[in-house]
C-alpha cells in the first residue's frame, strides 16, 4: 500500500510562512479530510505536495523515498495525481478526449468510464455542454485514469449544489477502496468527514486537530475549537 508522509512541513508565500511545521500521513485504501477555515493554508499544503508550491522547510515521502526536490511532473509520474481547484477540464475537448489525456488504452477509458453512467452517454460531447456536475465526473474519471497512489482533491464541490457533490463521494470513497490514499480538501466539512477516516484541521496554518473523523463528528464543540485554531 502507498503511503504519503508529510513531516514538519512550512510553505512561505509572499512575506510568511502560511503554512507551519505540518506533520501528517495518508495511508493507501484511506480518506484523510484536510479541513480548516478559509484562508488556513489547506490549497497551500497540497500544492506542495503535489510541487505547484515550493515549501521551504520539513519533508516529504511517497513510500518512503524523499519527493521533496522532484519536479511537479516526476511526482505525477509516480503517483501523485492533483485535482485542482475549478473544473480542469478542457471544454473544447470531447469527453472522451479529456479522459484520453491519461487513459492510454480503450480498456483504461471504458474503466475510467464504468462508475459515470452519465458520462458514457454523452462520451463524444464537447465538455463545455456539460453541467458542472458532469464536468466534474470527467475530472475524477482522468483523475483515476492516470493511477493515482495518492489523490490530492482540493475543494471539487466549488460551485456545485451539495445535491450534486454528495453524487461524487461515493466515487471519492470507491476509488479509496482500490487502494488509493485520497488527501481530501473539502468546505463541507460534515460530507468530507463522513467519508474520511482521519482527518487534520489546519488553522492559521498550523495543525489544530489530528485524529480520527469520528471523534470531530461526534463532538461538534471539538471541530469549533480546531477551527478557531484548537
Ligand atoms: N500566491 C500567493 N501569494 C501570497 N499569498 C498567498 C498566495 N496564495 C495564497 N496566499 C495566502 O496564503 C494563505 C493561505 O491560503 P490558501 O489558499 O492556501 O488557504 P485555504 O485554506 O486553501 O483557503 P480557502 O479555503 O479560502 O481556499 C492566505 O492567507 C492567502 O491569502
Amino acid at each position: 500500500m502507498s503511503e504519503l508522509v508529510l513531516d514538519s512541513v512550512t510553505v512561505r508565500r509572499g512575506a510568511g510562512p502560511v503554512i507551519s511545521d505540518v506533520s501528517l500521513r495518508v495511508a493507501g485504501g484511506e480518506v484523510l479530510a484536510l479541513v480548516g477555515p478559509n484562508g488556513a493554508g489547506k490549497t497551500s499544503l497540497i500544492e506542495s505536495v503535489s510541487g505547484v508550491t515550493a515549501h521551504s522547510a520539513g519533508t516529504m515521502t511517497l513510500d518512503g523515498e524523499p519527493i521533496d526536490k522532484l519536479s511537479r511532473v516526476t511526482r505525477a509520474r509516480r503517483g501523485i495525481v492533483h485535482i485542482e481547484q475549478g473544473r480542469a477540464v478542457f471544454p473544447s475537448l470531447t469527453v472522451r478526449e479529456n479522459i484520453s489525456l491519461t487513459a492510454r488504452t480503450a480498456g483504461e477509458l471504458d474503466a475510467a468510464l464504468t462508475p459515470f453512467p452519465e458520462l458514457q452517454k454523452r462520451i463524444d460531447a464537447p465538455t463545455a455542454l456539460l453541467s458542472g456536475g458532469e464536468q466534474q465526473m470527467v475530472v475524477l474519471a482522468r483523475a483515476f485514469a492516470a493511477k493515482p497512489r495518492i489523490l490530492l482533491i482540493d475543494e471539487m464541490s466549488l460551485g456545485l449544489a451539495p445535491v450534486v457533490f454528495m453524487r461524487l463521494m461515493p466515487i471519492v470513497k470507491s476509488i479509496a477502496d482500490s487502494g488509493v490514499g485520497v488527501l481530501l480538501v473539502e468546505q463541507f466539512t460534515q460530507l468530507a468527514l463522513g467519508l474520511a477516516q482521519e482527518a487534520v484541521v489546519v488553522a492559521g496554518g498550523r495543525v489544530s486537530f489530528q485524529g480520527t473523523s469520528e471523534a470531530l463528528q461526534a463532538d461538534p464543540e471539538l471541530l469549533h475549537r480546531a477551527y478557531l485554531g484548537g
